[in-house]
């Protein structure tokens, strides 16, 4: 799909497809949508980027915590979106061992009891062993500073996602 067929879809189209671009938040690409005619991809997520940039910290915040753990309630419930299943499977929070995912779940828990928000890392750019470090290592960071990590998170997951559905011409559901 190239930016002139992106450009050509209704806005229920463009909705359908670019809806999960962030995570369980289709309030982004619809605001994003009175840009349109958008003249390249890296343009609508350069829109994206700034609508994020523009919330407020608890605004941000409300856009992490849409997002589920890693192999955590959603991923064992099988209620994951579509996006974000494949991206868990693909970092190999379905295999973990016992004693992996009981670590991880101890850690996801510190995480959310220190920030008041879940760990959030782009799956699909980390091996297993990095999302671990990656999560002890930011446990230490302070409430803005994590904040704008998780972020920088958020945009490269939205930026693959982006990247998958004008690759595969895949529509994106919730
Ligand atoms: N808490 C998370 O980081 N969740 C996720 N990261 C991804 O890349 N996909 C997810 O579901």
């Amino acid at each position: 799909m190239d930016i002139c067929a992106v450009n050509v879809l209704t806005y229920e189209e463009f909705l359908e497809i670019f809806g999960n671009v962030v995570e369980k938040c289709p309030l982004i690409p619809a605001a994003i949508w009175t840009h349109r005619p958008f003249s390249s991809l890296a343009e609508i997520e350069a829109h994206i980027s700034d609508f994020i940039d523009s919330l407020s910290q608890s605004g941000k915040e409300g856009i992490l915590r849409c997002h589920p753990d890693l192999a955590g309630r959603d991923h064992l419930s099988g209620t994951l979106t579509r996006d974000s299943q494949e991206e868990q499977r693909e970092a190999g929070m379905t295999t973990l061992e016992h004693a992996e995912l009981s670590r991880l779940t101890r850690l996801n828990s510190a995480y959310k009891e220190r920030f008041g928000f879940p760990f959030v890392i782009c799956a699909r750019m980390n091996s297993k062993a990095a999302i671990m470090r990656q999560l002890v290592e930011r446990l230490e960071n302070s409430r803005p500073t994590e904040t704008k990590r998780a972020i920088e998170e958020v945009k490269k997951i939205c930026h693959l996602r982006i990247r998958y559905i004008v690759l595969s011409d895949v529509p994106n559901k919730l």
